[in-house]
């Protein structure tokens, strides 16, 4: 039996989109409302066809939904749960798909502390934004990791995790707190990464006369895929998960120094020790199935 009948979709960018498509591809008989804040996606969403409805108002997207899915910017979610708070059937299951979770979890609580709130992460993704960007298969093989707190009707846990099934995903459980952590040093370090050195190349532009675009192959040329996402979304992931980020960016910045250091004094053994430590990480991975294309991030293996 299909865990939802009537699913809305507030803020219909790459992610809600892809839902919306994946919906059609994988339950085509449940009805999709989708409703996004700027008219001109609302548009576009009529254009394509995207959903069933798309309706003007968040109150009105949500009045007869079985599960609504808050599917905009990790610092938009308590202001789009809001909007809904007057119109939300009390038997409706609130879902959303924020990259960070202890932050999405109280503003959505505080904005509907009466609602069955089942925050979940897809972790799939890519550089664009809107909704043209996303696609049917983007969960297809992926982890969605889903953060119930306490208390959380076990009913309601169950039917979110068997509709991430259903649209391709494998799924996962574990504390707001500790996907918090994870995620930052497996995917918020990295962005922030990228963001920074594709800024300090561009800030040498003029003694490297344009030769970093000019060679920007391999390493580099991957770095700027992630340094093109989204900037609000990843302003309000920094912001949101301040601590955790902060945390492993002081591990990252002293294990930085120590390499500093292993190259100012020739500590050849000590780099080679690391980068042969890393190639087994990297093979690991590989040998477990999951793939190396840039698309492919974060695709689940067992
Ligand atoms: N982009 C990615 O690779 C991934 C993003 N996420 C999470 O998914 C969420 C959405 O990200 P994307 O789809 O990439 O962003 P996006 O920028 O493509 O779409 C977000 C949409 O939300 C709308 N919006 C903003 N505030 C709103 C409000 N109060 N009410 C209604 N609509 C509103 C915007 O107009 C926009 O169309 C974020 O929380 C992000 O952290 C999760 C996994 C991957
Ligand atoms: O495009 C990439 O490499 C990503 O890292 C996609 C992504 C971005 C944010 C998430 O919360 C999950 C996945």
């Amino acid at each position: 039996m299909l865990p939802f009948a009537r699913v809305t979709i507030i803020g219909l960018g790459l992610i809600g989109s892809s839902i919306a498509r994946g919906i059609r591809q994988h339950m085509p008989s449940v009805r999709v409302t989708g409703y996004d804040a700027d008219p001109a996606v609302r548009e576009t969403a009529v254009r394509i066809d995207l959903c069933d409805d798309i309706a003007d108002t968040a109150g009105t997207s949500v009045i007869d939904a079985d599960l609504v899915i808050l599917c905009v910017p990790v610092g938009a979610m308590g202001a789009a749960a809001a909007e809904i708070a007057a119109d939300l059937p009390a038997d409706a299951i609130v879902s959303d798909v924020g990259s960070c979770k202890e932050s999405v979890v109280e503003a959505v609580h505080a904005a509907l502390p009466d609602a069955v709130f089942v925050p979940a992460h897809p972790v799939a993704g890519t550089e664009n934004s809107g909704p043209e960007a996303g696609f049917a298969s983007l969960f297809q093989g992926r982890w969605c990791i889903v953060t119930p707190v306490e208390g959380t009707a076990p009913f309601a846990v169950e039917r979110v995790l068997e509709f991430w099934r259903r649209l391709g995903a494998e799924v996962e459980t574990m504390a707001p707190d500790h996907h918090d952590r994870v995620l930052a040093v497996t995917s918020h370090l990295p962005h922030l990464i990228a963001y920074t050195i594709v800024g300090t190349a561009s800030d040498m532009e003029e003694v490297t006369q344009s030769e970093v675009i000019k060679y920007s192959a391999g390493g580099f040329r991957d770095f700027t895929r992630i340094a093109a996402s989204d900037p609000t979304m990843w302003r309000d992931v920094f912001l949101a998960n301040k601590e955790a980020v902060l945390d492993m960016l002081q591990r990252f910045s002293e294990d930085l120094t120590a390499l500093q250091r292993a190259i100012r004094w020739g500590k050849g053994d000590e780099l080679f020790e690391l980068f042969s430590r890393t190639r087994t990480i990297r093979r690991s991975i590989i040998e477990q199935g999951q793939d190396d294309a840039a698309p492919d991030f974060g695709r689940a293996h067992k």
